[in-house]
């Protein structure tokens, strides 16, 4: 394992405390720099840039030299690069081929420390794109998002559970739940799951009924959760300096 993905591992897998991670969802190359700054000064564990908002992601040459400026700016805050698929809750389409040309530009150059990779996405492309990052030694956190439900406790940990089985560094799943019985199912599951694999695991039950599995992962076994410098990039993200203070008080000592 080189530098990057000891880097990832470092912040996911640290102590029992959730790390932190926040999203950086500007449009353009200035916004994204702007937003850094402000979130690098932050201090949290992890950044994510989310794709899916960028304006010029199919532009390379652009891409790369925002990539590089970002990264520059991070220093040694391990950098997540998301681009979440319009299925799971993201902004833009981009068609599949695009999208493995994207992630494939990424890790030849690597520019990032680790990608979050969709487990819906067809096999072929998963394993091919999760093989590919491993040998650039670029951590691989895999994803399933579901916007309109909470599915089964069975469900959640059988996801995860394959998520694992393909090799992913980290598995993370994000629900929309209806009730509190929905919050709690997110948390059973994440309990089990937790007991049962080797692998970091990263759970959120989404919007204002979800903003308690945002801050009670160490006891459930999340390893990190999302908070925001500015503009989120989920439903029920909590602002970094307020998550802080909760995760803090909500320490197991
Ligand atoms: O997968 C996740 C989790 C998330 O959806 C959340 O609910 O905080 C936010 C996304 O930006 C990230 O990629």
């Amino acid at each position: 394992m080189t530098v990057t993905t000891v880097k990832l591992k470092q912040v996911v897998l640290g102590s029992g405390r959730p790390k932190i991670a926040v999203p950086i969802t500007g449009k353009d190359r200035s916004t994204i720099l702007e937003q850094a700054k402000k979130i690098v000064a932050a201090r949290p564990d992890l950044i994510e840039w989310r794709l899916d908002y960028y304006q010029d992601i199919l532009d390379f040459e652009n891409y790369r030299e925002t990539a590089i400026q970002l990264n520059k700016l991070l220093g040694e805050i391990p950098l997540l690069t998301t681009f979440r698929t319009q299925k799971e809750g993201g902004e833009m389409p981009l068609s599949t081929d695009n999208y493995v040309a994207v992630y494939q530009q990424i890790i030849n150059n690597q520019l990032t420390d680790a990608l979050d990779v969709e487990l819906f996405l067809p096999s072929e492309i998963v394993s091919d794109l999760i093989t590919a990052a491993h040998a650039s030694n670029i951590a691989i956190i895999m994803s399933n998002h579901d916007f309109q439900q909470t599915p089964t406790k069975t469900e959640i940990i059988s996801r995860l559970t394959r998520m694992a089985k393909l090799k992913a560094d980290v598995a993370k799943i994000a629900v929309m739940p209806q009730s509190a019985a929905d919050v709690s199912v997110l948390l059973t599951a994440t309990e089990v799951a937790h007991r049962q694999l080797t692998i970091p695991l990263i759970t959120m039950a989404m919007g204002d009924l979800g903003k308690i599995s945002r801050i009670s992962g160490e006891v459930f076994g999340s390893a990190l959760t999302f908070g925001t410098v500015g503009a989120a990039s989920a439903p029920g993200q909590i602002e970094l300096g307020m998550l802080r203070q909760n995760l803090a008080e909500l320490a197991l000592n």
